[in-house]
């Protein structure tokens, strides 16, 4: 299969628009409209998406019946499927809590550049306050601010570069970890249900030690949604992400269409490229975007979930009848090798086919 390639960006636009988000302005002019579509585009922003919600308590709690959880699993393995994502519901954690990471977030991005570069990456690092990594000559720039921040296993996590202010940043990011961590147990659990495989299967494949890293993205409002994308279309290389947002703005693609996730609070939406491989191309790993917003800002969380380092995964034994049914090969730090690809604004799932 060719990788999915999304256009290049002109170079010398990459290039002005990272030193344009550096001095703070916003696009004028006649640039070329990132998306490849017409300008108007983010009109369909606030369009209902029917992107499925699956509650997980419905699969977790003894209180509901066996047909009920049935339901619910086929509902998730469609939406898997079909969608290659759903927004989770019912994981236990009270909105307000979610709101106290929203909020944290949104405060540490208002604040002065100064404050923010004490936390500065360059351009070769991962973790730390800026924009990605940029070895790539011509490598397409997102227009976002952005916080990147190893969470776990606790020894990866680099105290340095987490802020300090807001005060409770550090208290609260560490209770998000936490959490999230339920949440892979619960979501990696049911994923494995929901294809009547044992529950702990794709836990095991992930190993104990597997990572969590946070990534803040902050969108602030732009005078020219229609010429600039927040983030362009890609996929995660993660086992799977679980997205936090507070407004409307992320996009996937489906069936050739691009489709709002919608916004609710409680919600955490989850895909990623190495659930498609584990599950040999059952489940779907879709490509998705962000949309800037004309007078919104936007701040979502990204919690990146991968295998532990130099751990191989693959598709599940009950799913492949002998080695012609398999569609994926076992891999080891996909993440590394997609991320070279997501460079190049290019997918890398090609490279786990058999
Ligand atoms: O901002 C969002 O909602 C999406 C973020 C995302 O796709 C990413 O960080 O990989
Ligand atoms: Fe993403």
């Amino acid at each position: 299969m060719a990788a999915f390639s999304v256009p290049p960006v002109e170079v010398s636009l990459s290039k002005r628009v990272q030193e344009m988000v550096l001095h703070g302005e916003e696009p004028v002019g006649p640039y070329i409209c990132r998306s490849g579509k017409d300008v108007g585009e983010n009109e369909d922003i606030m369009s209902t998406s029917p992107v499925p919600i699956i509650d997980l308590n419905r699969l977790c709690s003894s209180k509901i019946s066996d047909k009920e959880r049935e339901e619910e699993l086929e509902k998730l393995r469609s939406a898997l499927s079909s969608w290659g994502c759903f927004q989770g519901i019912g994981y236990g954690i009270s909105a307000s809590f979610l709101d106290k990471i929203r909020q944290v977030s949104k405060e540490f991005f208002k604040q002065p550049i100064e404050e923010k570069n004490k936390y500065a990456k360059t351009v070769f690092d991962f973790q730390g306050y800026g924009a990605d990594p940029v070895p790539e000559h011509g490598q397409s720039l997102d227009w976002s601010d952005r916080l990147f921040l190893d969470v776990f296993p606790e020894d990866r996590r680099q105290y340095n570069l987490w802020p300090q202010m807001p005060i409770s940043f550090r208290e609260v990011l560490e209770d998000y970890t936490e959490k999230m961590k339920m949440v892979t147990e619960i979501t990696s659990k049911a994923m494995a249900k929901s294809l009547n495989l044992e529950e702990n299967c794709f836990l095991e494949q992930f190993g104990k030690q597997a990572q969590l890293a946070a990534r803040f993205n902050y969108y602030s409002p732009c005078q020219r949604p229609d010429l600039v994308l927040g983030l362009k279309p890609h996929a995660d290389g993660t086992a799977y992400t679980i997205i936090l947002q507070d407004d409307v703005g992320l996009q996937v693609l489906k069936d050739g269409k691009w489709y709002t996730v919608p916004k609710d609070p409680t919600a955490l939406l989850v895909m990623g490229d190495q659930m498609e491989i584990m599950s040999n191309g059952i489940f779907k790993s879709p490509v998705h975007r962000v949309l800037r917003n004309l007078k919104k800002d936007r701040v979502s969380v990204a919690m990146f979930y991968t295998p532990e380092v130099g751990k191989e995964i693959g598709p599940e034994d009950g799913l492949v009848n002998g080695d012609e049914a398999k569609i994926y090969k076992r891999v080891k730090d996909y993440a590394e090798t997609h991320w070279k690809f997501y460079q190049r604004g290019m997918r890398a799932l090609h490279t786990a086919h058999v």
